[in-house]
């Protein structure tokens, strides 16, 4: 205890210029911020006390970490769009275990670059056009079992997102025994995330590991029947297998995947893409509710296009701008990923304070959303403030910069189907009011949004 200690205060000493605290030696702030974590404002009460206290770039101990926190928008621009490589992601210990050596979120600088590239290609907007039929009916088939019924939109949306992105990505059938199974080791895989990384029988990092490797497994065979070419599907594993995987003498040929990047990856988008559209599905559910004025515009746009007759179309999807406002305000309000972690890969300068390379570095994204000077009342559910050109840096619910997300077109697709359907069709009532927010790392209602939906 006392070398860790030591230590502790060694590394500690090194952040001495940097205004706040750091808490108890070794635990630091972490029982502050976890308390902070599940009220309603969520870590925002954590950081917005320190930033009354000390400004707008405060030091913390939390979860074992150093970590400077900082918010506004010229640290917006400094950590998110940097000089080449001057800022890197910083995944949790168990997070980097979880999702493999050669995930997207572990690269930086030229070869993250290359694998945007390469698995950014199937999630464009025309790559995208082949799944909408898909997405189509099973938005309507899940709104069917809706009817006068009591529900929980958290589990509703994380079943209907969940099929949709392992269709996508290797033709899964929404229904049946592989998709339960893959459902099951999915989530023992996303709860291992927030876990203490002991790998000892019994915890649920061994259990997340355990399921990931299961995974894999269900991918290997995937990826091998593909290979034989007897099993053509049209989706995103495809396109990678035969545009992009490696065979031993290719090594250096920038266009091409091994297989063991290509399962990394599929199980990165599988978990980058899977919880944050259940939040944003069950948020915008909420929002709507509590502002009726909102989803009556809304409903003018969607019984719009229902009023043709000659039911949805892709072209509608692309033509939603109120739905496109009342999503950004979703993310905005909600802001579903509340802080943007990342590690300084070289020394910089922001609002006076010097940040040493290799240090821990958390944007605080919810306080830049409920910033007066960037959105007016900043706590009103406003989709008309996007009518205006926004401050640059200001808007960040998809983020900014080379590590924007990917998934932006597709998560907008799901959300637009599913929103045509729920608004022309329901109307719905919370049974229970409870602002409190899931402890984990993407901002979720921590009631999972119970509701009673009747038909219009
Ligand atoms: C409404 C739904 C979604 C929201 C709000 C969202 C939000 C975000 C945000 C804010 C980031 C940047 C994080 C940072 O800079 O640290 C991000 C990155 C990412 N997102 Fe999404 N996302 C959504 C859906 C998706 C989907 C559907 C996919 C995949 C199909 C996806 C895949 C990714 C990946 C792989 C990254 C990391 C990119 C990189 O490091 O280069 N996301 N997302």
């Amino acid at each position: 205890i006392s070398v860790l200690v030591q230590s502790w205060a060694a590394s500690a000493k090194k952040m001495q210029r940097i205004p706040g605290s750091l808490g108890w030696p070794i635990v630091g702030e972490t029982f502050d911020f976890i308390k902070e974590f599940s009220s309603p404002a969520g870590i925002y009460n954590f950081i917005q006390k320190r930033q009354q206290r000390y400004g707008k770039v405060f030091k913390s101990s939390v979860l074992g970490r150093f970590t400077v926190f900082m918010t506004g928008s010229e640290a917006g621009k400094i950590l998110l769009t940097g000089k080449d490589g001057m800022v890197s992601l910083n995944l949790s210990y168990a997070g980097r275990q979880v999702l493999g050596p050669t995930s997207l979120l572990h690269q930086n600088g030229e070869f993250h670059r290359r694998l945007r590239r390469l698995i950014g290609e199937p999630l464009s907007i025309n790559a995208l056009k082949k799944y909408f039929n898909f997405i189509n009916t099973l938005a309507v088939e899940t709104l069917d079992q809706w009817s006068g019924r009591q529900i929980l939109a958290l589990e509703e949306a994380s079943t209907f997102s969940l099929k949709v992105i392992s269709n996508m990505i290797m033709s899964l059938e929404p229904t049946g025994e592989e998709q339960e199974k893959f459902r099951l080791n999915f989530k023992i895989m996303s709860r291992s995330f927030a876990a203490l990384p002991f790998k000892i029988p019994g915890t649920a990092f061994y259990r997340g590991i355990k399921a990931r490797d299961r995974m894999y497994e269900m991918l290997d065979a995937i990826i091998a029947e593909r290979k034989t070419g007897n099993n053509f599907k049209q989706d995103f594993l495809e396109s990678l297998v035969n545009k992009h995987t490696k065979d031993g003498n290719e090594e250096d040929d920038d266009n091409k995947l091994t297989d063991g990047q290509l399962k990394d990856n599929i199980l990165t988008l599988l978990v980058a893409g899977h919880d944050t559209t259940t939040a944003a599905l069950t948020w915008l559910m909420k929002f709507l509710e509590e502002n009726p004025a909102v989803l009556e515009t809304l409903r003018e746009e969607h019984m719009g296009i229902q009023a043709r007759g000659s039911g949805l179309t892709w072209s509608d999807v692309n033509n939603m701008p109120y739905t496109n406002k009342v999503l950004n305000e979703t993310l905005r309000r909600a802001t579903i990923l509340p802080w943007f972690s990342r590690t300084a890969a070289a020394d910089f300068e922001v609002d006076g304070c010097k940040i040493n390379k290799g240090w821990s570095i958390n944007l605080d994204v919810v306080s830049i959303h409920h910033d007066p000077v960037n959105f007016r009342e900043p706590q009103k559910f406003d989709p008309s403030r996007y009518d205006e050109p926004l401050k640059p840096f200001s808007f960040l619910g998809f983020g900014s910069g080379p590590r924007m997300c990917p998934g932006i077109n597709l998560a907008k697709l799901e959300i637009s189907i599913f929103i045509h359907h729920l608004v022309c069709r329901y109307k719905w009532r919370p049974l229970e009011r409870d602002d409190a927010i899931q402890p984990t790392l993407v901002r979720m209602p921590r009631n999972k949004y119970p509701i009673m939906v009747e038909p219009l």
